[in-house]
């Protein structure tokens, strides 16, 4: 205070201390001093002093004013937008008509070459009712976690999303779109989608991207020589526009390399697919802590939240589960993570709040049967098989379905339990049961194989001794790797995958398959996936599948389980049942003719 009085005194006056003098400060507190300065003539009444301060005081504001004009008009609609856009409930913000017919991808993005890319390369014109609704959220850059039926192109409309997705420049250096897939033949399907896309852009603008590894990269366990090429692509081009991931593996490279590796620290979008195929819908969050997609979700978003203290929008989320995935699961989310911005959040499709799905989650066209096998020696010690079908479920009555749909949960500790106690001679034996019974229901049924029929077991291990088993039979047998026209009808080609493998694939044209044993059909979530892999000739199930429970179903594809008879009790039967009410009251159909 005392400096500047002197300033401003010795400014006014324009005197000027003789040398050596220093002043000595004025003996008085601030308010006294300021008093001094006001009633000071020198200062008050220098006109000069005066007038040349307020002019440069009215220059400076001046310019400042336009400055401020400038910018405040520049951003003016942006503010505007943003404050009406902010104000808006979720509904509105969504900018497409979904009652316009013939929708396309171009009435969601406006990235022409993007969309004409995607059109000529994988001839996807029309978006199915599923990716509409997502898209239409997308757009208002809601985040949701969307309850689709199998073959809807839940999986696409992720990835789809994030390829139209542009990158604000404020966002700074990074990769731009996340998306998870719960396995690394998933990770391959979408690459193979990708690649379409990457060619078919540089067709049109050759320059417009160096590399498809700008674009998209793939991450997923494989073999050393993949896994190392991946690393390399991601230290050559570190800020794909997409990373593709199992959760596994990019928590494994994130714990190895570490952020400044993986830059997924400012991402735009976090798409899930099939969640309810990485975690347990039914069960807690905080039982399922140690899972790899809470662990890397909790981790992946916190970092976003460290960038928000720049002012960094929260990334968009996007989950895809199937049918049926209960209320609670939503509930567990908001209560127990910090993923979602839940002010920006807006659920899609229908979430069940009993144990009974109100749609049917199988495809109307999809019947199951159930063939029970019963080996017996003959006289010169050769094994015999007898199949029989087991009789057909009743679903009484509509009020008796929740009821019955009851007890999932208790069935797989019951499984778990049963299955602990038989050894490996005892499997091994209940496996070559399994494929004798196979070999007579191909040999009975000839007429109703034609086409490839998939064969699904329960484990890797098992895939290798069926196939070993059966190439002594001198059938013809291909073990599933995830190739798409694995399937292309061919006359009794045998398929053998493992069920873990088979989540999330195409099959098109499939219209058989044949599950050895209940244990590969442990729950509802199995099955209904399973009964989701029968697909038209583009790919998708027809969205008039899925109907409500009790409407008239025709069968087309048969999904045909092989149990040995002794391992069907009460139990089973009563968890048939139950899977066949919880996925829309599945027909049943008679297989080989002979009831129990
Ligand atoms: N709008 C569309 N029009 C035509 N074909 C499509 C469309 N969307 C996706 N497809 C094709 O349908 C097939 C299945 O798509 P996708 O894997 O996305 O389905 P999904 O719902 O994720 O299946 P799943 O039930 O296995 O999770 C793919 O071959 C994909 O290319």
């Amino acid at each position: 205070m005392l400096r500047r009085w002197i300033f401003a005194r010795r400014f006014a006056t324009k005197t000027r201390l003789p040398q050596g003098r220093t002043l000595e400060a004025p003996p008085m507190n601030d308010s006294e001093l300021l008093e001094a300065i006001e009633k000071d003539p020198e200062i008050v009444n220098d006109r000069k002093w005066r007038s040349s301060y307020y002019h440069q005081l009215s220059q400076l504001s001046g310019v400042l004013d336009t400055r401020f004009q400038e910018k405040l008009q520049k951003n003016l609609r942006k503010i505007e937008s943003y404050n009406v856009r902010i104000n808006t409930p979720i509904e509105e913000r969504i900018r497409v008509d979904l009652t316009k017919e013939n929708l396309t991808f171009r009435d969601f993005y406006s990235n022409l070459l993007v969309a004409k890319a995607i059109e000529n390369s994988t001839g996807i014109t029309t978006p199915t009712e599923f990716q509409k609704r997502i898209f239409a959220l997308a757009s208002g850059y809601v985040s949701t976690v969307a309850v689709g039926e199998p073959g809807t192109g839940k999986s696409t409309a992720l990835f789809t999303h994030g390829l139209f997705l542009r990158r604000a420049p404020a966002r700074g250096e990074g990769i731009n779109s996340l998306v998870l897939v719960n396995s690394g033949l998933q990770a391959v399907q979408m690459r193979k989608y990708a690649e379409k896309v990457y060619q078919s852009i540089r067709r049109v603008k050759p320059k417009s991207l160096p590399n498809i590894q700008t674009m998209a990269q793939f991450l997923y366990r494989a073999d050393q020589q993949t896994e190392e090429q991946q690393i390399k692509d991601l230290m050559d081009t570190p800020c794909p526009h997409i990373l593709v991931s199992t959760p596994q593996r990019l928590l494994d490279l994130l714990a190895t390399r570490g952020m400044d590796f993986m830059k997924v620290n400012s991402l735009a979008y976090i798409g899930v697919d099939d969640i309810d195929h990485m975690m347990d819908t039914d069960a807690p969050v905080d039982a399922q802590r140690k899972t790899a997609i809470v662990k890397l979700l909790d981790y992946v978003l916190k970092l976003q939240d460290y960038r928000r203290f720049h002012n960094e929008p929260h990334p968009q989320l996007l989950f895809t589960t199937t049918a049926p995935t209960p209320r609670s699961f939503l509930d567990e989310l908001q209560d127990h993570t910090q993923w979602f911005d839940w002010s920006k959040f807006h659920e899609m499709g229908s979430f069940t709040r009993g144990n009974m799905a109100d749609t049917c989650v199988v495809p109307k066209n999809v019947g199951v049967g159930c063939v029970l096998v019963r080996p017996s020696m003959t006289k010169s010690n050769k094994v015999r098989t007898n199949l029989v079908s087991m009789k057909a479920p009743n679903y009484g009555e509509r009020h008796d379905w929740e009821q019955q749909a009851d007890g999932e949960a208790a069935y797989v500790e019951y499984w778990k339990r049963k299955r602990s106690l038989m050894d490996k001679p005892v499997r091994e034996g209940e496996l070559a049961v399994l494929v004798s019974g196979l070999v007579k229901l191909l040999k009975k049924q000839k007429q109703n194989f034609q086409k490839t029929v998939l064969v699904i077991v329960s484990d890797e291990t098992s895939v290798f001794q069926v196939q070993g088993l059966l190439a002594k039979l001198g059938k013809n047998v291909e073990v599933f790797n995830g190739q798409e026209n694995a399937t292309a009808a061919k006359k009794g080609k045998l398929l053998i995958a493992n069920v873990k493998t088979v989540e999330g694939m195409t099959f098109k044209s499939l219209d058989t398959m044949v599950v050895l044993g209940l244990d590969a059909l442990r729950d509802t979530k199995t099955f209904v996936s399973l009964c989701g892999r029968f697909r038209n000739e583009s790919g998708l199930i027809a969205q008039d599948q899925f109907g409500l429970v009790d409407d008239e179903k025709e069968v087309k594809n048969k999904m045909i389980i092989l149990s040995p008879v002794l391992d069907v009790g009460e139990e089973e039967r009563n968890h048939l049942h139950r899977l066949c009410l919880r996925g829309g009251l599945v027909k049943w159909i008679d297989v080989v003719g002979v009831s129990e």
